[in-house]
């Protein structure tokens, strides 16, 4: 991966919708097939010269994080992260309105979720479990803090206003979104309608396998 794209890799932290790390993130690193890691490069270049960085939230995305992913929705108990993540939309909806797929085009290792950051970069800082939650379609400074340019929601808001090309994103939000589009559109990718930062390079190198090794420095060297 270009190393002047940003890192910031949730599903290695308990800040995601679950609220515990996942299953299979043992380094927060971003793992992605040459093939994208070389397109990606070529979209950061261009955003560079504009001056903003790409930061990847997630990456590939091994087959047992889906299956945490799957054994969380079927416990409705458990919705410690939902004042954030997802306020009015029912956990038992999220598989079928498409917000987590069964089987994740991440697990194929040319999909990415990612966002824009406008350079120099702001610091950040860590969630700690517990603390209050803000939802994430809130205005951006009512949102965690997020060194991101606002695209109307947070990462991984499972919401109707997530969906990239929703009417009511208007503005300078409607604006940051089609710039990530349109810039990696240009470098080979395309975007996932319900979600403004998942994209999929279109030129998969493996389209048909979903890979099951942990995300850790040692698959890097294996693979
Ligand atoms: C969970 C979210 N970040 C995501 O990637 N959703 C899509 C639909 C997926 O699970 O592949
Ligand atoms: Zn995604």
């Amino acid at each position: 991966m270009d190393p002047t794209i940003i890192q910031e890799m949730r599903y290695f932290t308990p800040h995601d919708f679950m609220g515990v790390p996942v299953t299979g993130y043992r380094a927060p690193v971003c793992l992605v097939t040459r093939d994208t890691a070389r397109a990606l490069h070529r979209a950061q270049l261009s955003f560079l010269r504009r001056g903003y960085s790409l930061k990847v939230y997630d990456c590939y995305r091994p087959q047992r994080a889906v299956n945490h992913f799957i054994r969380w929705a079927e416990d409705p108990g458990d919705q410690r992260m939902k004042d954030e993540f997802y306020p009015r939309v029912e956990k038992s909806a999220l598989f079928r309105d498409g917000y987590i797929a069964e089987k994740s085009g991440h697990s194929r290792g040319s999909t990415l979720d990612l966002t824009l950051v406008r350079l120099p970069a702001l610091p950040t800082r860590p969630y700690h479990p517990g603390e209050p939650l803000s939802s994430c379609y809130g205005p951006k400074a009512a949102r965690f803090p997020d060194n991101s340019l606002d695209m109307g929601t947070g990462f991984d808001c499972m919401d109707p206003l997530a969906h990239t090309l929703d009417p009511r994103i208007t503005g300078t939000q409607r604006a940051n979104r089609l710039l990530l589009k349109r810039g990696l559109e240009q470098a080979g990718f395309v975007n996932y309608a319900y979600e403004w930062w998942h994209y999929t390079l279109a030129a998969e190198t493996f389209p048909d396998t979903y890979f099951d090794f942990p995300v850790s420095l040692r698959s890097l060297v294996r693979h």
